[in-house]
């Protein structure tokens, strides 16, 4: 069943008081994050710091009546539009063929049994699409139906389920991981088996929900990467910074947050050269195969790059505005950079931008995420002048790439349930989200305007899982 156009609309769309118990329209949202030091070595086992960003994936959740039986995918950033008949699902494998995953279980490997009877569903997604366009919409597509088949029943409601981002896909800011773990909160809310958040929720809970919502984003990963280490998940969960390092895959892994994670002067670019992290994960998995000490030795180095920045930065006497500290971290970064050079996920076009800033001569820059092109990051010596980094600025723009503005640190999963806002009205009842005002944004300034998360104001409709020293 492909992508009808037309929405169904609620018994009322206007109020909120419905004419069935059905659930209101709700909202989720995660960051995407920048890996500061250790990408590609933390998929071999090594430590990586990285930090949550302003920029997230909203996805928008609507339940039908009981006179639908369809789940839609609506993900319009990638072009994907479809839609299955729920009882069309191969739910039956489940139980007959396997045993279910419990919401609460760890699941670190995909059952083939369960992909091989996802394929036909997989299968009629885009088939009008070729190559790299196919491969993005068909791996999305899974993502959710191993999410959903695993934790729904063949009973659930038909729901429609928009998905849009202020993230650039495929660009190494973690896409992926944001729309996993938008999916998996989602998924694991409508089966009621997520408490809170709410303000004075226990630590204890409060990670609880985190993990349980942590380890079903990265089994959504599994389905899009192949091969990924955890750390995006992580950080698009739990927000704020974290030291990752995952040694034992059947092991929840060990994230240690930076509470103190300083305010860095750092321009994010984005080469806009297309690429995929499970290409640029294999690459290194083959170099290590083919050339085994001296890869490993390559990642332990940028093991020890990344935890003498940890200790540099958690130490006592650290301060960002400090120029020896700065220069210190910019060290590492170029380090960073240079060990990925050569294990062979760098880019021409990443190699442009850490040559025009050398040029400049303003600070220092490393790839971010898995290369092979996406985005660079560049920390700022101090004191710059304005104009040099004016001019860097149009040198990026004449190149073609795009510069993004963005905070770090924020939060992680949030929930808007139901999906409406007071806009700063007392009135009663507040601004719905509806489904067709979130189709209808344009751009992501548009999504911010109506639905973001922190960015233009605080909207305390929005609920987080904070843990009470990270706050
Ligand atoms: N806005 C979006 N809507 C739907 N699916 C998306 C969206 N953004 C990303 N995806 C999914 O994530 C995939 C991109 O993941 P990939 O891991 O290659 O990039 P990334 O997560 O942006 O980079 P990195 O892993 O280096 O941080 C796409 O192929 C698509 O399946
Ligand atoms: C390249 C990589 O290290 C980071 C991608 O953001 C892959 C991973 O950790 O899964």
């Amino acid at each position: 069943m492909n992508g009808t156009r037309t929405l169904p609309t609620r018994p009322s769309d206007h109020g909120r008081k419905y004419s069935t118990p059905m659930a209101p329209p709700f909202m989720v949202s995660a960051p995407g994050k920048v890996i500061v030091f250790g990408e590609h070595a933390v998929v071999h086992g090594k430590a990586a710091m990285a930090a949550a960003i302003s920029l997230r994936s909203y996805l928008h959740v609507t339940t039908l009546s009981k006179s639908h039986r369809t789940i839609r995918l609506c993900f319009p950033d990638i072009g994907l539009d479809h839609t299955w008949n729920i009882d069309e699902l191969p739910w039956d494998v489940f139980g007959k063929v396997l045993k279910k995953p419990k919401y609460y279980d760890m699941v670190t490997s995909l059952d083939e049994k369960l992909v091989e009877a996802m394929r036909p569903a997989i299968e009629e997604v885009a088939p009008e699409e070729q190559g790299d366009k196919r491969r993005i919409l068909q791996s999305a597509a899974s993502a959710f139906l191993y999410l959903y088949l695993s934790l729904q029943q063949a009973t659930t409601p038909a729901a429609i389920w928009v998905l849009r981002s202020t993230l650039p896909t495929s660009a190494g800011l973690g896409s992926s991981a944001s729309v996993c773990v938008c999916i998996a909160a989602a998924l694991l809310k409508q089966i009621h088996v997520l408490s809170g958040p709410h303000p004075d929720q226990p630590d204890e809970e409060v990670e609880t929900q985190l993990e349980r919502i942590n380890r079903w984003a990265f089994v959504g990963e599994l389905c899009i990467h192949g091969n990924p280490s955890g750390v995006d998940n992580t950080v698009s969960t739990r927000g704020k910074a974290v030291l990752f390092k995952r040694t034992d895959y059947t092991r929840p892994p060990q994230a240690t947050p930076i509470n103190t994670f300083p305010e860095l002067p750092l321009l994010l670019v984005n080469t806009k050269q297309p690429r995929s992290t499970s290409t640029e994960v294999a690459k290194v998995g083959a170099l290590k195969k083919k050339y085994p000490d001296v890869t490993e030795k390559t990642l332990d180095s940028i093991d020890q790059v990344t935890m003498s920045a940890y200790k540099l930065i958690t130490s006592d006497s650290f301060d960002p505005k400090s120029e020896h500290n700065i220069e210190h971290l910019g060290d590492l970064f170029r380090m960073n950079h240079g060990l990925l050079v050569s294990l062979g996920v760098s880019h021409p076009k990443l190699e442009r931008v850490r040559e025009l800033v050398d040029y400049a001569d303003i600070g220092w820059t490393k790839l971010t995420g898995a290369g092979g092109g996406g985005c660079a990051i560049t920390l700022l010596k101090d004191n710059v002048d304005k104009q040099r980094i004016e001019k860097l600025q149009e040198d990026f723009e004449d190149a073609g790439y795009e510069e993004y503005k963005t905070t770090l640190g924020g939060d992680g999963v949030g929930i808007l349930y139901p999906a409406v806002l007071k806009n700063g009205s007392e009135e009663k009842g507040g601004e719905e989200i509806n489904l067709q005002k979130f189709l209808n944004a344009q751009g992501a300034d548009d999504i911010e305007r109506l639905a973001g998360v922190g960015i233009r104001e605080k909207r305390p409709e929005w609920k987080f899982w904070r843990l009470s020293d990270a706050n």
